[in-house]
């Protein structure tokens, strides 16, 4: 498994185990109780990294990038998405190129 996947299960894992946390003493019990903050904070740390990405700043886009990478699955725990259902739509998706899904879509 690549370190990145091996980082991100760990992580899954320890906001999971925040469930029902003290929130004094976690902040992702925090975002957990409040999943329209969390939403929230996940909108913000988008648009970081989206100013970190047009500005060519690597360092920024990495930090960022980690950042939304926490509330992102902060939200989708705060929802009970598991990270196995976002896994089974990207394979689901593996092979089809993203221009020939869009020409597929239905004309309005
Ligand atoms: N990866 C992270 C992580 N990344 C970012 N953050 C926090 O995200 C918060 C938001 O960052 P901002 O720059 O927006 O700070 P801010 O403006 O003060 O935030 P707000 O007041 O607007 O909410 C900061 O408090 C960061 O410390 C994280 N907090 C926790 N984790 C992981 O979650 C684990 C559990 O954390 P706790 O639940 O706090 O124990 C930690 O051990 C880490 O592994």
């Amino acid at each position: 498994m690549s370190r990145f996947a091996e980082v991100l299960g760990r992580l899954a894992a320890t906001i999971e185990a925040r469930k029902g946390a003290d929130a004094a003493s976690s902040y992702t019990a925090q975002l957990l109780a409040d999943p329209a903050r969390a939403a929230k904070k996940l909108g913000e740390e988008a648009v970081e990294a989206v100013i970190a990405a047009a500005q060519g700043d690597r360092e920024a886009l990495a930090a960022e990038s980690a950042d939304l990478i926490y509330h992102w699955l902060v939200a989708l725990a705060a929802a009970g998405v598991s990270l196995d259902e976002v896994a089974a739509k990207l394979e689901a998706r593996e092979g089809t190129s993203g221009l020939a899904e869009k020409a597929s879509r239905p004309k309005p």
